[in-house]
């Protein structure tokens, strides 16, 4: 795949594009028993808290032009920073998979379809122009983009009128406790923190792609949670295609599925072959890509994919301690090259903040899990790393030190 420089603005189509995706709009209806005001307050807190650790993750790769896998290895090592690599790849793969059941089954609503035939093929459409998408060339891409992501604004501004324009609040079933509902809108920009630097390091103005990136997916990502949950509160309608074959939007609902799906899961292949490479670069990142497009297409087409929530909630036991060591290293440690093969402190730490995630997230505290464990591990990192880091220089000094 060609490493043409992106310009800011395409980045910028191109979170926006990220953003606006079915599986969010439906993570922003698990979220309705709350009610509207409740629930748009939990969307922005858990947007705050998983947008700033997602922007820091994009400016580690602007400015130091690596890749998101290996900007992780400063702190895990050469060799142990590829156990983020393999998590990455998997969560990819899930996602490209829970991308295109979710697309599927809307267009099955949409068109009318039923049964497992009629699944299959939805699933195939929609594959296989993820297939297409990635066979086609970075340029063209931009392009394709942008005007597939205006043409999605366009849908969606209609939807959210449509939803403001719905009658009295409608009580939802099911619960769901404030904590809970933040971490479910920390989980969706968490989950793009192993693939951000992929396309931030690509830009030709780095910093500037990195921020505008991340306002575009913040503002896009929020909007889409809040037309999921406004869709249940005030529509009753817990299946966002079911409300848009309700409004008549007919043949352009069709259209936002499929475009919304295909350049949302477009990055998922892309990043997944990018971290894949960190592992064995025996193959092009576009083989592989087009590879984990028909990975993720067939465990679409057969594999029921549930528990979507459990998967945003394991996303957040991964990468909240992961990122934080990161940060803590980068940031405030300076600590900024690759320095060790396997670094093990850094790596039972980060297992530490994974079972203190999974304890806080079953405490459901009202800040939601992600907020406490981030401090919690950022604090234990500087405190020990900040001597590792210092004895471990001084004894390099000391190495290298000239002899009298
Ligand atoms: N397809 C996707 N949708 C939302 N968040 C993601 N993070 C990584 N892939 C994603």
């Amino acid at each position: 795949m060609t490493e043409e420089k992106t310009s800011t603005i395409s980045n910028s189509w191109l979170w926006l594009g990220a953003a606006i995706s079915i599986s969010e709009i439906l993570t922003g209806t698990f979220i309705a028993p709350l009610g509207m005001a409740k629930g748009v307050l939990s969307i922005l807190i858990g947007h705050i808290i998983g947008g700033v650790v997602m922007y820091f993750a994009g400016k580690i790769g602007a400015d130091t032009g690596m890749n998101a896998m290996e900007t992780l290895k400063i702190s895990f090592g050469s060799k142990g920073g590829l156990f983020f690599s393999v998590l990455n790849v998997l969560q990819l793969v899930g996602w490209t998979a829970v991308m295109v059941v979710n697309g599927a089954s809307a267009i099955k609503v949409l068109l009318g379809m039923e049964g497992s035939t009629a699944t299959v093929v939805a699933s195939l459409l929609i594959g296989g122009l993820i297939f297409i998408w990635m066979a086609l060339d970075v340029h063209a891409i931009a392009k394709v983009n942008s005007f597939s992501v205006i043409a999605l604004l366009v849908l969606c501004l209609l939807l959210t009128y449509k939803i403001s324009q719905g009658a009295a609040a409608v009580a939802a079933t099911g619960k769901i406790s404030f904590g809970a509902a933040i971490e479910l809108s920390v989980a969706m920009p968490l989950s793009w923190v192993p693939v951000i630097a992929d396309y931030t390091r690509t830009a030709k103005k780095p910093r500037l792609a990195n921020g505008m990136s991340n306002l575009a997916y913040f503002v896009g990502s929020c909007w889409m949670f809040i037309i999921g949950l406004g869709a249940a509160v005030f529509t009753g309608y817990q299946d966002v295609a079911q409300l848009m074959g309700a409004m008549g939007l007919g043949i352009s609902a069709v259209l936002i599925v499929i475009l919304s799906t295909v350049t949302t899961t477009y990055l998922d292949a892309r990043s997944a072959a990018i971290s894949f490479r960190t592992i064995s670069d025996s193959f092009s990142e576009k083989t592989i890509g087009l590879a984990i497009t028909v990975i993720g297409t067939v465990i679409g087409c057969f594999v029921p994919v549930m528990q979507f929530e459990n998967f945003l909630y394991l996303i957040g036991s991964c990468f909240i301690p992961m990122i934080a060591i990161l940060i803590t290293d980068y940031f405030l440690l300076k600590k900024q090259t690759i320095t060790a093969s396997i670094d093990k402190v850094n790596l039972l730490m980060w297992f530490a903040g994974f079972l203190v995630y999974r304890l806080f997230l079953s405490l459901s505290t009202p800040v939601g899990t992600s907020l406490p464990v981030i401090a919690l591990v950022m604090l234990l990192s500087y405190a020990i790393n900040g001597k590792r880091y210092k004895k471990q220089s001084e004894q390099i000094s000391e190495a290298y030190a000239p002899v009298d």
